[in-house]
Formats: C-alpha cells, structure tokens, sequence
C-alpha cells in the first residue's frame, strides 16, 4: 500500500515555476514570440528536470517548524546533525561517507561547477566531458573562457559507452586540467559500473586531471540498482570533488542547497575564501529533513518511476516500435532516437511544442553527439505521461504518414 499519492495532479500556476512559465526563454531563445496553438495549461511539460510529485510531506513539515521560528536572520549550517544526516544517508545508500571537514555547500550544482571551473584551472587551461552532455557543463567552462574538449560515448544501439582510447588522447594533452564527469549521466541514463568509473578515473589522475564527480541523479535509480560515488573508489586521491544534493530526488530544486565534498584542503580553502558563506534557514532544514525522514516516500518514488517507464517501454512498442528507447538505469529521463520517424536536423523542440502541445528537449540540446534523440522528463503523474505519448506517437505517425494526421494512438 503506497503511503504517498504519486498521480495527484498539481496546479503550478502563478508559482514562477521555469517549468511552466519559463520555457519560451529557455527553449526558444530569440523566438520568444512564437506563437503556439496551445494555451500554457494545454502543455504536456516533458522538458526541465524536476519532478510533478508534491515534496515529500516530511520536508514541507520541516519548513513549517522553521516557519514558526518566524525569523530568519542570517544563516549558516551550525547544527552537527545536518552532516549526520547526510553520511547516514550516504552511509546507508551507497556505502560511503566522508570526513566532515570536506564537507561545503552551494546554492546549487550549477554555481558550483561554475565556481569550481575558476578556483581549479588556469584561464588557457581546458576542460573534459563527454557528451552527449548536460549543457550546463559547456556553460560552466565556457563562462570562465576555459576550453571545452569532448569525447563522444560510443553508443551501440541505445546503449552507451565510454571511449576510453579517445578520453585518453585528451586527457594527455597537458592543457586539460578537469574532467566534469557525470554520474549518473544525463541524458543518456547510465548508471556507470564500478570498472567504468576505475578507468575513467586511472586515465585522469594519472594525466594530471582534476575530476569533478556530478552525482545530481544518484539516488534516482530503477529498483535494486545502487550507485557507486566516484570518490570511492579512489579513497587515496583529493582530486575528485563530489556533487550530491537532494533537489533532484526530493523535487526541492527551487530550494537550491546542494553538498559539495571537497578533500583537496587548499581547493577547500580557496573555495571558503570565495564562496558566499550564507544560506537559506528553509533551505537547511529541508535538506536535513530529506535525509532523515525521506527514505520511504523516495522508495515509493522509485516503484512509481519504475511504473512510468514500464508504461513508456511497452506503449513505445506498441504505438512507435522504430523509436530506439531502453529503460535507462538512472535518472526519470528518457532518451528516445526517433529518427526513424524524422530523420535529419530538424528543430525537434519546435515541432513537438507546434504539433503536438509537448514541451520536450531534442538531442540539440545537449552539446554534441544527441542527433535525432528526444529527451523525454517521465516525473509526472502517469495520466499526464500517457496524455503525452499520445500526442507525440500522433504527431510522429503523422509527420510520416500525413494520411494518419489527426488519428490519435489508441487509448
Ligand atoms: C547533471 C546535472 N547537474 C546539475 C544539474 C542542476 O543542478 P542545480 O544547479 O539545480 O543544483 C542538473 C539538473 N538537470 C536539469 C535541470 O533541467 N534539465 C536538466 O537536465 C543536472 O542534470
């Protein structure tokens, strides 16, 4: 019996949500006017990472408490057992912690990959990934001038895979100086394996190569799959800074307060040298809340997740059986080829938000080697997930076969 009710659908209205209301900017910038044939509440938003589920009740009765404090001066975290709460939540999760003292925070991933661009490289210096990527990973190296080097993943029906001899050749040019690796990977889904990790890891640290370990979608698995933290498997090595934070698991990101695990101490240092030092007092008390009391609800999140793709597997069999999809290990995302049905460099986002009302982000949008993929964001409740496939196996039957347009798939 599910404690929490995962189908309930919730008005985001009027909450300056990027989800519902940001989207022209994001998606379509310079486009901003266009104009669509669906009014905002007509969407099926299958496009930014974060989820349609209410935050657990455990967390928002933790802001409430702090709430009642009714004042929020200045704020850092001071309370011992925030850290207990997270390397118990590590401990228990993936077997792992970490000396209190590496432990910092940030308003969130993406500032910390910023800040961390700065404090480890030098301005002519270069930064790898492989791609396709998350684009805030460019977006990090590229506001601080550094260079971007990508390897592409070898992708061999669906399933991706690192190109160890071309991440080697990069990693030795004496330029690169940080990897931004990605663990669990958005888009694709892989969960990397322990031996994945270890040559990742053997080619950069014996190249000189920092590593920044980005674990955003870590507690974000299919059932009975655990994740392995970078770090761990280099528990000699201070080069391998981990990101972690519950606004991907939780549905919290607005709340922006992220972990950062540095054990380089002068990385550290500097970092608390720079680093605006004060934070949210909600922010605090929800993210220690999450690891102490969210187990149950994010169990249940898993078993609906595991639901939502099932549903996408066996409805893409039947309704779009040359799209290329394969449940991923990790994250809600679902990187779908579907080139089969339009091949070539059209502009995705735009022909799903014209035709068929669906707010998705296409293979474009993550940096390189994403060609005619679709990513699709199934952390919704399951009726508005089936309301979007439809729509997009409709469109997508019918930009084949305009003898079909109209025909929606079967119910
Ligand atoms: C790998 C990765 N790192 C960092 C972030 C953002 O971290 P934050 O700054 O929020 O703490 C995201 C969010 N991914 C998103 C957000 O919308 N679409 C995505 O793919 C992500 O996928």
């Amino acid at each position: 019996m599910m404690k929490y009710n995962f189908d309930e659908i919730i008005d985001r209205k009027n909450t300056n949500s990027m989800n519902t209301d940001g989207f022209r900017e994001f998606m379509f910038k310079g486009r901003e006017n266009l104009s669509f044939a669906y009014k905002d509440d007509e969407w099926i938003r299958m496009w930014i990472a974060d989820m349609d589920f209410a935050t657990p009740p455990e967390i928002i009765e933790a802001i409430r408490t702090r709430l009642d404090q009714r004042i929020f001066g200045y704020s850092q975290v001071f309370d011992p057992n925030y850290y207990v709460a997270l390397s118990n939540w590590t401990e228990r999760m993936y077997d792992w912690t970490f000396p209190k003292e590496y432990l910092v925070t940030s308003p969130g991933i993406i500032p910390a990959l910023y800040e961390l661009c700065e404090y480890i490289c030098k301005p002519d210096e270069k930064v790898l990934i492989v791609t396709p990527s998350y684009a805030f990973f460019k977006s990090a190296v590229e506001f601080n001038h550094l260079e971007l080097v990508c390897s592409k993943l070898k992708n061999e029906n669906g399933h991706y895979t690192i190109n160890y001899d071309d991440l080697e050749a990069k990693a030795k040019d004496p330029k690169v100086v940080l990897c931004i690796f990605c663990n669990p990977h958005n888009p694709t889904g892989r969960l990397w394996k322990e031996e994945e990790l270890r040559r990742v890891g053997e080619i950069c640290l014996r190249n000189h190569v920092w590593i920044i370990s980005d674990e955003i979608h870590c507690d974000l698995l299919r059932s009975g799959l655990s994740h392995t933290p970078f770090a761990k498997l280099f528990p000699q090595s201070d080069r391998i800074v981990t990101c972690m934070a519950p606004s991907k698991t939780f549905n919290m990101a607005g709340l922006m307060f992220s972990n950062v695990i540095i054990p380089n101490q002068e990385l550290r240092e500097l970092w608390l040298r720079r680093h605006y030092s004060f934070k949210n007092p909600l922010s605090i008390a929800a993210t220690q809340a999450a690891y102490e009391h969210g187990q149950q609800w994010h169990q249940e999140l898993l078993q609906y997740l595991d639901g939502n793709f099932k549903f996408t597997d066996a409805f893409l069999s039947q309704y779009l059986p040359e799209a290329q999809f394969k449940i991923p290990e990790a994250t809600y995302l679902a990187w779908i080829n579907i080139s089969s049905y339009i091949p070539g460099e059209e502009d995705l986002t735009g022909l799903f938000a014209a035709h068929a009302g669906v707010l998705l982000e296409d293979g474009s949008m993550f940096v390189d080697n994403g060609q005619g993929y679709i990513r699709l964001n199934l952390a919704c409740p399951r009726a508005v997930l089936k309301e979007g496939l439809q729509r997009i196996a409709a469109f997508l039957n019918s930009y084949r076969d305009p003898s079909l347009a109209g025909t929606a798939a079967a119910t």
